[in-house]
């Protein structure tokens, strides 16, 4: 029985599994798709991000990153859809060519591999790291709590047993460490996006704040045409905002570090559903929700590019 890829892309898939499809994809296609290492996770996995380039020189950059909350599956395999489109339609679609042809664009498909490998042996619903907390039977830091902008804030616990805990300070995770010293080594990040679940949100900073941000009038007008570009393709609705005032007040997450070092275009996306399965996503639901978002990324890549 021949395994078609879009087999591959309606299942979900274990660590190993994407790791190993992530060299197969670079082997494919090795004039676009290369895998670099930004660092390993507390259990000593490689963090790997797969950079698409056509360049020699160092073009302005977008970050994506998927699945830094493990339990989150429909965005690490969202990761992986992505990643075969850039992939295959290179040269093929006129605005991905374009965007390709002056961007770089760096996907990092399993930003939390320990704890995605926990929700694969053990616990189906594990979000934080696998860090080991010392003084307390509780494991793990909130990913989307380490970071160093608003960072032990509201929205976040400084109980090592609650899901929400920031972690001892700033970037004590090698998982969000890494991504921040690769987004500032680089020097040249114009757009982040973190692609989260559930509940069908588009959002831009801030969360650690009520305090509108400088560029929000564009931010907004953005995230209007990306939920529009959405909705076109299965009807899908999102609302959009920033994340205080769109879900709730969070301190020390990703997209206010990036936006506050300067990276204007840093959008987190909260994909399918909003509760019905929740993270249980069903695995029939991963292609049309791939399929509904990558218009979205393009809009914001394509404005990221040519402002
Ligand atoms: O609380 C979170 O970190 C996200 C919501 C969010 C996402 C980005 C920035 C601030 C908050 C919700 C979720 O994706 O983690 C789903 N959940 O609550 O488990
Ligand atoms: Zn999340």
């Amino acid at each position: 029985r021949s395994c078609s890829w879009s087999e591959f892309f309606s299942f979900y898939h274990t660590l190993d599994e994407i790791y190993s499809w992530m060299d197969y994809l670079v082997a494919r296609h090795p004039n676009l798709v290369s895998k670099i290492q930004i660092g390993e996770s507390y259990e000593k996995r490689p963090l790997y991000v797969l950079k698409f380039s056509t360049g020699k020189s160092r073009y302005r950059a977008i970050w994506i990153d998927t699945g830094i909350h493990s339990r989150e599956w429909i965005t690490q395999a969202t990761g992986v859809w992505i990643a075969n489109k850039i992939a295959t339609e290179y040269g093929k679609n006129a605005s991905l060519t374009a965007l390709l042809d002056c961007m770089d664009i760096f996907l990092e498909i399993v930003a939390n591999p320990d704890g995605f490998a926990y929700t694969h042996s053990r616990d189906r619903l594990w979000r934080k790291t696998r860090s080991i907390n010392p003084g307390s039977l509780c494991v793990g830091v909130d990913p989307n709590r380490n970071w160093g902008a608003g960072f032990g804030g509201l929205g976040a616990s400084s109980n090592p047993c609650s899901q929400m805990y920031h972690g001892p300070r700033p970037f004590s995770e090698n998982e969000t460490r890494a991504i921040a010293n690769f987004i500032l080594g680089h020097g040249n990040v114009a757009a982040v996006i973190s692609i989260h679940s559930y509940s069908q949100v588009l959002m831009y900073p801030y969360g650690y704040t009520s305090q509108p941000a400088p560029d929000r009038q564009e931010l907004d007008a953005l995230a209007k045409e990306a939920v529009e570009a959405l909705a076109a393709v299965h009807g899908t609705r999102y609302k959009y905002g920033n994340v205080f005032s769109t879900i709730y007040p969070a301190g020390g997450i990703t997209i206010d570090w990036t936006y506050d070092i300067g990276v204007k275009y840093s959008y987190t996306f909260e994909l399918r559903d909003t509760g019905c399965y929740g993270f249980l996503l069903p695995a029939s639901q991963i292609i049309p929700t791939a399929e509904e978002t990558w218009p979205a990324l393009m809009k914001i890549m394509e404005h990221a590019r040519d402002h």
